[in-house]
C-alpha cells in the first residue's frame, strides 16, 4: 500500500506548492515549535533546523511520510522574521530596497522508517530601489503580512523584483526540485 503523506505546515502556500507536484497530502498537521533563532545562528543553519524540527514535531503514524518546510529571509546574517504588522513590513522593505538578499528555503522529509532527510535551497533576490510611494502602496495592499521578510513574490512583490537567481517556488515556501527529490528518496511514489 502506498505510504500516507503528512504535510507538517499551517501554510496554505505549501499545500498549493505540493499540488504542483501532483501531490495531495493525506493529512495536514500544524507544527508547534520555538521559532526563535539561537544566539549567533546563521540563516541557513536556522532554516534547516526549523524544517527538521517541524517535521519531527508532528505525530507520525506507522507507514506515514512527513514533509515540512521553512523559508527564511536573510540580509547578511540578519534573519527577517514574518512581518507582524505594517510598521515591521515597512522597515523590512526599506532594508531590502535596492539590494540583494538571500531566501533560504529548507525542506525536511521523514520516511516511513523514521529516517530524516533534508535539503536547503538558497535563492538570491534583489528588489529595485523602492520609492516611499512604492513601499506605502505595497504595505497598504497587505499581502506581505505574515510572510517572511514582509513580501510575497507570488503576489505584487514580483513586479518590484528586478533580479533573482535560484528557485521561485523556494522563495514562496517549498523548493519543488528539492522536495520532489526528497519525496522520491523517501519512498513516496512520485513520477
Ligand atoms: C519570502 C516569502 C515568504 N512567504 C511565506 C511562506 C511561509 O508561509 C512564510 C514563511 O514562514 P515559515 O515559518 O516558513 O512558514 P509558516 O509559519 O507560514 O508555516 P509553517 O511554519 O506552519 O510551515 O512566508 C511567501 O508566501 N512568499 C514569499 O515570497
Amino acid at each position: 500500500m502506498d505510504p500516507k503523506l503528512v504535510l507538517a505546515s499551517s501554510s496554505p502556500r505549501r499545500r498549493d506548492l505540493l499540488a504542483r507536484l501532483g501531490v495531495v497530502p493525506d493529512r495536514i498537521a500544524s507544527p508547534d515549535i520555538d521559532e526563535n533563532p539561537r544566539k549567533g545562528e546563521v540563516p541557513r543553519v536556522y532554516a534547516l533546523r526549523m524544517a527538521e524540527e517541524k517535521a519531527v514535531a508532528v505525530v507520525r503514524h506507522a507507514g506515514e511520510i512527513v514533509v515540512a518546510g521553512d523559508t527564511t529571509v536573510a540580509v547578511g546574517r540578519r534573519i527577517l522574521p514574518q512581518a507582524a504588522d505594517a510598521e515591521m513590513q515597512r522597515g523590512f522593505l526599506e532594508l531590502l530596497s535596492g539590494r540583494r538578499h538571500h531566501v533560504l528555503s529548507a525542506v525536511a522529509v521523514i520516511d516511513a522508517e523514521g529516517r530524516l532527510r533534508s535539503r536547503i535551497c538558497d535563492t538570491v533576490v534583489r528588489f529595485k530601489r523602492l520609492g516611499e510611494d512604492e513601499i506605502k502602496h505595497y504595505v497598504d495592499c497587505g499581502e506581505g503580512l505574515g510572510k517572511a521578510g514582509g513580501y510575497a513574490i507570488q503576489g505584487r512583490a514580483e513586479a518590484l523584483i528586478d533580479w533573482m537567481a535560484g528557485s521561485h517556488s523556494g522563495v514562496i515556501g517549498l523548493p519543488l526540485y528539492e522536495t520532489r527529490a526528497l519525496l522520491r528518496a523517501s519512498g513516496y511514489p512520485l513520477d
